[in-house]
């Protein structure tokens, strides 16, 4: 069977047909000549299909190990296509701990619409199981989780819902197919913010979604259509390069964080650290077993509180902002940016703390990032 290193080269459709060129060229066109009257060829309309997104759909298809994949115009846009597949009265179970604008999306636009959620903490697997009610049509879930990397047990998750004739749906962007592939855990539908590693270059906004079933892969191709939220063929062409790298940079995302997690676990001034490598995590087990590595980002808070503005601020190649997975060091605070949209309670309740800092080291001399935080929580 071919490595993954392999497939994020040669995986999907990798070269051109036509020509023969080792890149896919970007399309750039919006409609296709037919051949006669109700005769189309291959491609009709790009917001229906276009062959530089439908190469990296093939790509991510083949990566996580699935039947179709669909490119959008960003994360959000993907998780609307799928969580689109409910109807009124549906019921979704959504782990506590989600990325803030994926709760925003089911709080504020899918609940108008009648589709109904509870917020579990899924790495109870009780709690799931007393959570499901006869409308639960799925589970939603994130693993690593954004911002707090909690762990969950996917093949467990996707067991119960199965059980309950509900669909197991996984954000995968803090892993990648590269350190996990939630379809062959069970999942049912991956969804990505390819904006994160898998873009890996802070350059672009889009989302992926990843069908196990022919039978999901219709209704989502539907969707996708009906919708119309796809992405573009330059952006596309730019998720697909950057996937070309992405074993590379996941391998140094990983060892970066890891060692950044250990120093800053021994460090006075840190009163906590969430990364699911280091031992004292409560999903270290879980994901030793679920993922390749434990991933490139990692979150803390400070002894005190009223230090984080001075350290977010002083740093000289952690830049103060929101998104992650680039190449280069981001540092950012949840709960006034990436989770802002979450109201203070629940992000209390769930335990995004007001001072809690979060990471994404990037592909920078290793050194030269631990130095930076040494000096910084040297100077606070
Ligand atoms: C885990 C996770 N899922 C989904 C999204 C949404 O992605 P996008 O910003 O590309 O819409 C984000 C970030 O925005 C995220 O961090
Ligand atoms: N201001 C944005 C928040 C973007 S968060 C981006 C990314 N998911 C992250 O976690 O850094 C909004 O309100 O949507």
């Amino acid at each position: 069977m071919t490595k993954l290193k392999t497939k994020l080269i040669h995986g999907g459709i990798s070269t051109d047909q036509t020509t023969g060129a080792v890149s896919v060229p970007i399309y750039q066109v919006s409609t296709y000549k037919q051949n006669a009257l109700g005769q189309p060829k291959d491609y009709e309309y790009s917001r229906s299909g276009n062959p530089t997104r439908h190469a990296l759909e093939a790509l991510i298809a083949d990566l996580e190990e699935g039947v179709q994949g669909f490119a959008f115009g960003s994360g959000l846009a993907g998780i609307h296509t799928v969580l689109s597949l409910f109807e009124p009265g549906d019921h979704i179970i959504m782990a506590d701990d989600v990325y803030g604008g994926s709760f925003r999306l089911m709080d504020k636009v899918f609940s108008k619409l009648g589709i109904r959620y509870d917020l579990v903490d899924m790495s109870d697997l009780s709690a799931i199981e007393v959570a499901f009610k006869p409308e639960t049509k799925a589970v939603y879930v994130e693993t690593p989780s954004n911002p707090l990397l909690k762990i969950l047990d996917i093949e467990k998750i996707a067991g119960l819902a199965k059980e309950h004739q509900a669909l197991t749906l996984v954000d995968n962007t803090f892993a990648t197919p590269y350190l996990q592939r939630p379809l062959t855990l069970g999942a049912d539908v991956v969804m990505h913010s390819a904006t994160k590693y898998l873009g890996g270059h802070s350059d672009v906004v889009a989302g992926l979604v990843v069908a196990k079933s022919h039978e999901l892969a219709e209704r989502i191709a539907f969707l996708q259509n009906s919708i119309g939220g796809v992405l573009g063929p330059q952006d596309s062409w730019i998720v697909q390069r950057g996937i070309k790298t992405l074993a590379l940079r996941m391998e140094a995302h990983s060892k970066a964080a890891m060692k950044i997690a250990e120093f800053l676990e021994g460090h006075p001034a840190v009163a906590k650290v969430y990364y699911p490598g280091l031992a004292s995590h409560p999903g270290h087990e879980i994901a030793k077993k679920q993922m390749a590595t434990f991933g490139g980002m990692l979150s803390f808070e400070l002894v005190d509180e009223g230090a984080v503005k001075g350290l977010v601020e002083g740093l000289s190649y952690f830049t103060l902002a929101e998104s992650l997975g680039g190449v280069e060091s981001l540092i950012e605070v949840p709960a006034v940016m990436t989770h802002a949209s979450i109201p203070k309670d629940i992000r209390e309740s769930i335990g995004i703390k007001d001072g809690l800092i979060r990471l994404s080291p990037g592909i920078e001399d290793l050194d030269d990032l631990l130095d930076d935080l040494k000096t910084g929580l040297e100077g606070i």
